[in-house]
């Protein structure tokens, strides 16, 4: 078991609530782990096998993501210990319990993450009245729906296109994860003439060399198949699409997928990282060394979170947009810059433009 004591330094995290309601089968966690900016935002993840050490690293990452976007919100996370592909009555069950267990956890507004949705949080807030990326229905603006994130992560490939030398019109692209990140990723990306030619999902990968029309892919899914059931795509196993040979790969689903077990083998030459930490700090090392480009996590994929402050200020999508494009923009070009020019690791570029305007903001809180 981990012992939460041993994770925390200077920034964090404040507060770890444990949380279980057996009348509904609930087991969760939440980890508030810096809120100098501000309440805390992050999503909610579902899944059977996360962890408090888990938990409290996409918390950190959170708080580095927000305070890099300029956002008056700290980082917090939270975690169901829960199959997200339950029937939706027992789904319903478990997240109605969650939101009214952090109903005085008023530090901390849920959005969505792996496993949850729009859906969910409307859930949360009919709940306890506090949640973003809502439907568009209750005012929100839905994020996963948009594909705030995805967006994002184009605009971040077009900042790197003279970094790394690779023109998008007609990169080849492998994406790991179909869900809200991955599959908008795959469509901005195309939109600028790129070809998706791997993509996994938790059943497998799939590699068609010519590249995959998106719009079957995403029917595929809709109808509740596997893009490993795309017709003449050859089959591989789920982390074959890491490997796979393109340009650009977007790890867009489980955290440490890319490890220094597999990071030597790796063919890109791009690397935006659109899940949450979905790289080891050596493994980073290892393709900064080699010469692969990686894009931080946090900067690359900030366009949900982004989106979800503006929607939480009263802001329109249109506004969303324009934020995610500019804020996104800007620090990739900023830590791109840093690299290109001192030979910096992007990860400690990217660390540095964050804990800068954190120690700023933790400057100004009371210390005694
Ligand atoms: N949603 C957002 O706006 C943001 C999300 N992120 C991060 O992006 C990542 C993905 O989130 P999101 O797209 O919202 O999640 P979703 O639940 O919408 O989609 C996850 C996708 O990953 C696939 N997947 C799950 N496990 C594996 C695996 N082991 N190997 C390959 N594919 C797998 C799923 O497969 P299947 O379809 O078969 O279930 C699904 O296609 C997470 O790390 C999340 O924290 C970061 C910033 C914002
Ligand atoms: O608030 C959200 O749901 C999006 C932010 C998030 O959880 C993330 O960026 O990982």
């Amino acid at each position: 078991m981990t012992d939460i004591f041993e994770m925390i330094d200077e920034l964090g995290p404040e507060k770890v609530v444990h949380i279980s309601n057996a009348s509904v089968g609930l087991r969760a966690i939440v980890v508030l782990d810096n809120t100098a900016l501000g309440p805390s935002i992050g999503g909610v993840r579902m899944a059977p096998d996360v962890t408090l050490e888990e938990c409290a690293r996409l918390a950190r990452a959170m708080s580095r993501k927000n305070a890099a976007a300029g956002l008056s919100h700290g980082g917090g996370k939270a975690v169901i210990f829960a199959d997200p592909r339950a029937p939706l009555a027992e789904k319903e069950r478990l997240i109605r319990a969650f939101a009214r267990a952090i109903a005085q956890l008023t530090d901390y507004i849920p959005g969505p993450d792996m496993g949850t949705n729009e859906v969910c949080m409307a859930w949360v807030r009919d709940e306890i009245g506090r949640s973003v990326g809502l439907p568009r229905v209750i005012g929100g603006i839905p994020l996963d729906e948009i594909g705030a994130t995805g967006l994002g992560i184009a605009v971040a490939a077009e900042v790197a296109e003279p970094f790394v030398g690779i023109a998008l019109d007609g990169a080849r692209i492998a994406i790991q994860g179909f869900g809200a990140v991955g599959r908008h990723a795959a469509r901005h990306l195309a939109e600028k003439g790129a070809c998706i030619v791997a993509v996994a999902d938790s059943g497998g990968t799939a590699m068609l060399a010519d590249g995959f029309d998106l719009s079957r892919l995403e029917e595929l899914k809709a109808d509740g198949y596997s893009v490993t059931d795309y017709p003449g795509a050859e089959r591989a196993d789920r982390d074959a699409v890491i490997v796979a040979r393109c340009d650009i790969l977007i790890p867009a689903a489980r955290p440490d997928i890319i490890d220094e077990t597999n990071a030597g083998d790796i063919n890109a030459r791009l690397i935006i990282e659109g899940a949450n930490i979905p790289a080891t700090k050596a493994a980073e090392q290892t393709l900064h060394a080699k010469n692969v480009l990686v894009i931080p996590d946090f900067i690359a994929n900030a366009g949900g979170v982004i989106c979800a402050s503006v929607e939480y200020q009263g802001g329109t999508e249109s506004q969303a947009v324009a934020t995610i494009t500019e804020k996104i923009r800007q620090n990739t070009r900023e830590v791109l810059s840093q690299v290109r020019d001192h030979g910096t690791l992007p990860r400690d570029a990217a660390d540095a433009l964050a804990e800068n305007r954190l120690r700023q903001a933790m400057d100004l809180r009371r210390r005694f």
